[in-house]
């Protein structure tokens, strides 16, 4: 499968009175892109742009020639994401309506819609989920409906915004172990800099801007070193 092409071309971007992007340009079409940066530094704005939540004031972000932010129905079939917090995707009472959801709205029929959910379901030994009332399952259940509903509707890029923070250890090591096998091209935000220890390439944003750009091995240990140093001060303004 070959790997899609993210590129964002000069997007500009004004959230209330911050400019969170200024004429910004990145291209990713590695398989494994991690995304760092301390808080604030726009990581969760260029995932909503990359998946077509968010349009640019001024500018463009394609996914394989699709214009995510215009062609809303195209960027959905074509970019999945995940939030940190599962509750800010899920809209279903049970578990077999949220997992169809994706599916019927890309015109699926209802039976071919549910045979998909019952085998990503099995997929997972998680049959006995189909009728369950989602605010019943635990957050980290909660995650694996969301991913389970990423993965039903097949995108080509799946941008992974934090999604496991919060969550026990082993849970998050089985679903970014997990995670790690599939096809799909991933961009993954965190600040759990081993995770992405083994990706194609890492990206330090700070300040709406690439502050470092490379190898996983060069990055991630001067953005720590940085952290440190940062750290070791008692202020609290530049947050
Ligand atoms: N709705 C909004 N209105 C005004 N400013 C916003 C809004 N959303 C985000 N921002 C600002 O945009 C900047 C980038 O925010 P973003 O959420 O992308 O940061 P982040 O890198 O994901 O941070 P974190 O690691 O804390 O999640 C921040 O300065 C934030 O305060």
């Amino acid at each position: 499968m070959s790997i899609p092409d993210i590129v964002i071309e000069n997007v500009s971007l004004t959230l209330g009175e911050t400019r969170v992007f200024n004429e910004f340009s990145l291209r990713m079409s590695e398989r494994r892109v991690a995304v760092i940066g301390r808080n604030g530094a726009g990581k969760s704005q260029l995932a909503r742009l990359v998946a077509g939540l968010l349009a640019p004031d001024t500018g463009r972000v394609r996914v394989e020639d699709i214009d995510v932010g215009r062609d809303r129905r195209a960027a959905l079939a074509t970019v999945g994401i995940l939030f940190q917090n599962p509750d800010h995707q899920i809209i279903f009472p049970t578990v077999e309506e949220e997992l169809a959801f994706g599916l019927r709205s890309q015109g699926l029929d209802p039976r071919e819609a549910a045979r998909r959910v019952s085998d990503m379901l099995a997929r997972f030994n998680r049959a006995d989920w189909a009728t369950r009332a989602v605010h019943t399952l635990s957050q980290g259940q909660r995650h694996l409906v969301c991913l389970m509903a990423v993965l039903l509707m097949a995108p080509r890029v799946i941008v992974l915004d934090e999604p496991f923070a919060g969550l026990d250890m082993a849970t998050a090591l089985r679903l970014t172990r997990y995670l790690e096998t599939v096809d799909q091209q991933l961009v993954h935000i965190t600040h759990d800099l081993p995770a992405v220890e083994d990706y194609d390439r890492a990206i330090w944003l700070d300040g709406g801007t690439v502050r470092a750009d490379g190898p996983p091995a060069q990055v991630l240990p001067a953005y720590r070193a940085a952290m440190v140093a940062l750290g070791g001060s008692d202020a609290f303004t530049d947050i």
